[in-house]
C-alpha cells in the first residue's frame, strides 16, 4: 500500500453513543488491516478472482470493480494479467477511499490501465463490460435500491460476461444463523478483537449493513437474466457469488 496502514482500534474505547458506521477517513486509514481480520477469507477470495479473471475475461476486456475501497481487486487482477489484458474502471463514494486508491495504482502499476471513479454505483453510466464484481459492496445499498443496479449490471455485461458478487450473509433458519454469527464472533475474537469492539461495530452496522440470504440473492440474479448462479466460495456467514451471462 502507498500510505502507512494502522491497525483498527476504532472500536477499541467505549463510546455513548455509538455512530452509525461510515467508510470516513479514520476508517480508510486502518482499511486494509480492518477488512482482513473482519472478513472470513477475504484474502481468499482476493486470489481466487485474479484465477476466474483470468479464464473468463475476454482479453482486452472491461472491468467493474464497484466499491472499490483501495483498489484490493484490481490490484488482484493486475498481479495476475497482464497490462494488455483488460482495462478497469473502479468505482467508490467515498472520497477518502477514492484518493488512496489512485495513489496506489499510479505507483503499484502503473502500466496497467486502471481508473477510479468517485461516483455512487447505482448513478453510473455503465459501458459494457467483460467482468464485474461487487466484492462485499451490495450490502451497503438500501434493500430496496439492490434490485435496479443488478439489472443495470446485467444490462451492461456482454454475452459470456461474469458478475462476481461477495457478501456478508443472514441464513433463513434462526438456529443455523444464530451458530454462524456466534462462530464468525469467535473468529473475530480469534483476530484479535475484544468483546466491547465486537459489539460496538455491531452496533455501528445496524441499519448500515443489511445481508439478504444466498436465497435472495440468486433469486435477483436469475430475476435479472443470469442463466447461471454458483455460489463459488463461504466461510461462516461470507459467500461469495458467480452469475453467467449467456
Ligand atoms: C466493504 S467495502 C468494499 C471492499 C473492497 N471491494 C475490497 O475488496 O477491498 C465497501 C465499499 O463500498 C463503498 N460504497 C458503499 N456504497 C456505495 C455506493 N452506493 N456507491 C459507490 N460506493 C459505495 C464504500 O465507500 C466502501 O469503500
Ligand atoms: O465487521 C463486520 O461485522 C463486517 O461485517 C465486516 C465488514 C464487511 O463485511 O464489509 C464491515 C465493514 C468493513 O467494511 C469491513 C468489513
Amino acid at each position: 500500500m502507498t500510505d502507512a496502514s494502522y491497525r483498527d482500534a476504532i472500536f477499541t474505547t467505549p463510546l455513548d453513543r455509538v455512530a452509525s458506521f461510515s467508510f470516513d477517513e479514520r476508517v480508510v486509514a486502518c482499511f486494509p488491516d480492518m477488512i482482513r481480520r473482519s472478513v472470513p477469507g477475504y484474502g481468499q477470495i482476493l486470489g481466487m478472482l485474479g484465477e476466474i479473471a483470468a479464464r473468463h475475461l475476454r482479453h482486452g476486456g472491461h472491468v467493474y470493480d464497484l466499491g472499490c475501497s483501495l483498489g484490493a481487486v484490481g490490484l488482484a487482477l493486475a498481479g495476475r494479467l497482464a497490462p494488455d489484458a483488460f482495462t478497469l474502471t473502479g468505482v467508490d463514494l467515498s472520497p477518502a477511499m477514492v484518493e488512496r486508491a489512485r495513489a496506489t495504482f499510479s505507483d503499484e502499476c502503473p502500466e496497467h490501465r486502471i481508473e477510479i471513479v468517485e461516483c455512487d454505483i447505482r448513478h453510473l453510466d455503465y459501458r459494457p463490460a467483460s467482468m464485474i464484481v461487487l466484492n462485499f459492496t451490495l450490502q451497503f445499498l438500501a434493500p430496496g435500491d439492490r434490485e435496479a443496479l443488478i439489472d443495470k449490471l446485467f444490462a451492461a455485461l456482454e454475452p459470456g460476461g461474469v458478475l462476481v458478487l461477495s457478501e456478508k450473509i443472514v441464513a433463513a433458519d434462526e438456529q443455523e444463523n444464530a451458530w454462524l454469527v456466534e462462530r464468525y464472533h469467535d473468529f473475530k475474537r480469534a483476530n484479535g478483537y475484544s468483546d466491547m469492539e465486537i459489539s460496538q461495530k455491531r452496533t455501528a452496522l445496524e441499519n448500515v449493513l443489511v445481508p439478504d440470504t444466498l436465497e435472495a440473492h440468486h433469486a435477483r440474479l436469475s430475476r435479472a437474466g443470469f442463466s447461471r448462479v454458483t455460489t463459488w466460495f463461504q466461510y461462516l456467514n461470507f459467500a461469495s457469488m458467480i452469475a453467467f451471462k449467456d
